[in-house]
């Protein structure tokens, strides 16, 4: 399968990195064309991949397409290739944030299969979480199943209706975001009390690293392994008291309360 990215930015390279360590795909099964060519010929030159003179380019010689620029310039990229689709068999894979099936459709013919993707940047070293839904071309369409494989190989995987995907954005494709904020704050406080500042932050990542795989591996909620770790009158309990005093959970609410409102448009 030839893969083609049209954008070569942190998220596509995410994507392909993954895809790469996992061997899902071959570097020199990749088509890739992005806004500067300096910004990313080093990178495509490292991995193998084909530099395409155009966006069109990265069409005409790809059987699946990932979309990966920014939401601004999408109708933009959009209408530059959709001649290129129109006269070919190629499936579009979009990952543009906030842009659904119906608006990226728009400037595609109607029989045009489209996947509709958010992935998160840990998809970089195959632990990443990706939402899909397709359109009512790509439902029908073999290769919808080829392409949510190989997203499985770099990830977890749900498909989710795209009335639930600015949901999905807070939970996953922004948090990594948030819980890099969270590690970062956590290693603050360990240079404060007087440990470097790669030895806290090695610490504390691997902390949340281990937190999260609990929760994934047991049969058990986050407040009871958390009841697990507070003894009764301990260190732990006392911390999660003062945090919450100090608004953790309403910091959290409101984060991914903003992300989601504007991943909606409001
Ligand atoms: N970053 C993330 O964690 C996630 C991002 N997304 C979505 O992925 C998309 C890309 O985001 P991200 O990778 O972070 O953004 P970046 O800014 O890192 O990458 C965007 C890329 O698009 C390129 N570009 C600009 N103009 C054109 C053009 N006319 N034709 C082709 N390529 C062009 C840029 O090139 P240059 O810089 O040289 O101009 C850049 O490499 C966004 O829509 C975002 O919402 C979704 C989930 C998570
Ligand atoms: O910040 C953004 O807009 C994108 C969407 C999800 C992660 N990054």
């Amino acid at each position: 399968m030839q893969i083609g990215f049209i954008g070569v930015g942190n998220m596509a390279r995410a994507i392909i990195d993954g895809l790469l360590a996992t061997k899902a795909v071959a570097g020199t099964d990749l088509h890739v064309h992005s806004g500067h060519l300096e910004h990313y010929q080093a990178y495509a030159d490292k991995i193998g991949a084909h530099i395409a003179p155009d966006n069109a380019t990265v069409v005409a010689d790809s059987d699946v397409v990932f979309l990966a620029v920014k939401p601004q310039i999408t109708p933009d990229v959009l209408t530059e290739i959709s001649g290129t689709f129109a006269s070919r068999p190629a499936y579009l894979v979009s990952m543009v944030s906030g842009f659904d099936l119906a608006a990226l459709g728009a400037h595609l013919t109607a029989s045009q299969p489209i996947l509709r993707i958010m992935p998160n940047l840990n998809v970089a070293i195959a632990a990443g979480m990706t939402a899909y839904a397709p359109n009512a071309a790509a439902s029908v369409d073999d290769q919808t199943k080829a392409v949510i494989g190989l997203l499985a190989q770099i990830g977890g995987t749900v498909a989710l209706p795209e009335a639930d995907f600015a949901t999905f954005v807070g939970l996953a494709g922004s948090s990594p975001a948030f819980v890099y904020q969270f590690i970062d704050a956590m290693a603050s406080v360990g240079v404060k009390y007087g440990l470097s500042k790669k030895v806290a932050v090695q610490i504390a990542a691997q902390a949340v690293a281990g937190s999260a795989q609990l929760v994934l591996n047991r049969d058990a909620s986050p407040a009871d392994l958390a009841d697990a770790v507070a003894s009764p009158g301990g260190t732990t309990i006392r911390g999660m008291l003062a945090m919450q005093a100090a608004g953790f959970q309403n910091a959290v609410v409101a984060g991914l309360d903003a992300t989601i409102a504007m991943d909606k448009g409001e």
